[in-house]
């Protein structure tokens, strides 16, 4: 007699491994960062989040919000300027669909909802960085808070914070934390994070490097 679990298709074991190579696959030849690959990347992240508890829900929600805005970009009638983030910029600030001083005709150009998004890839390249060199006794928390602090939380008003800072305390110790990760062991982990934190940089790098040259990074 087949019980209801052999019924039911078997959900696939999630591993973080392919989400943050997948910020590998971002990078063209020159050096170019593709949007969809990019904008995976995150729905990945979220994903991974989502499987920590319910506490992070308010911090999903804003995620897969900026996510679904890249998307119906993409999606658009001008989706191919949408492909790489050099030909987003370039698109919408050549047609003035970037608000630039204050937030008013345009509240959701891809440029501004990037930058949210590439802001806090410089969170996780930093949290990344401490899980690698962390040792047994390190705290998750605490890890994520400083990497919070020396990232993020700058552009965050007060009740943000907090609030970010309440949720980083419910995250699991670091062991659990490994196991959620689906990669295997510790050294396993440690070796996934040594190929991963390369291309996050860059990706960071580039993007940062491109958004200054246009005056972009204090979009509002
Ligand atoms: C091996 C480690 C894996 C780590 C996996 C991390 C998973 C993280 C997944 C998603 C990250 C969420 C991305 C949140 C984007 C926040 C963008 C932002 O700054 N939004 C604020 C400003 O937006 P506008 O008002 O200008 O449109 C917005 O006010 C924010 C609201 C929500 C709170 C954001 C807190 C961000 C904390 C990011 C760290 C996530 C920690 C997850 C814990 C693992």
């Amino acid at each position: 007699m087949a019980d209801s679990d052999s019924d039911s298709v078997p959900e696939e074991k999630f591993s973080l491994k392919e989400v943050l190579i997948t910020f590998q696959s971002c990078l063209t030849d020159n050096q170019e960062i593709l949007t969809d690959s990019y904008v995976n990347g995150w729905r990945g992240l979220v994903r991974f989040m989502n499987s920590l508890g319910s506490i992070f829900s308010f911090i999903s929600k804003d995620a897969v919000n900026k996510i679904q805005i890249m998307v119906t970009h993409q999606n658009g009638e001008n989706g191919d300027k949408y492909e790489t983030l050099q030909s987003m910029v370039k698109y919408e600030l050549d047609n003035n669909l970037v608000d630039l001083q204050r937030r008013a005709e345009h509240p959701e150009s891809g440029c501004r909802t990037l930058l949210r998004l590439h802001r806090t890839l410089r969170w996780l390249e930093l949290f990344l960085e401490k899980l690698r060199t962390s040792t047994e006794d390190s705290k998750t928390s605490v890890m994520c808070t400083d990497a919070y602090n020396d990232s993020l939380a700058q552009y965050h008003a007060w009740i943000i914070r907090k609030a970010a800072t309440m949720a980083f305390c419910a995250l699991p110790g670091r062991a659990a934390f490994f196991q959620t990760m689906n990669v295997g062991s510790t050294e396993q982990v440690v070796a996934m994070l040594v190929e991963a934190i390369p291309f996050i940089s860059k990706v960071y790098e580039i993007t940062e490097e491109l958004y200054k040259q246009h005056n972009l990074l204090e979009l509002p």
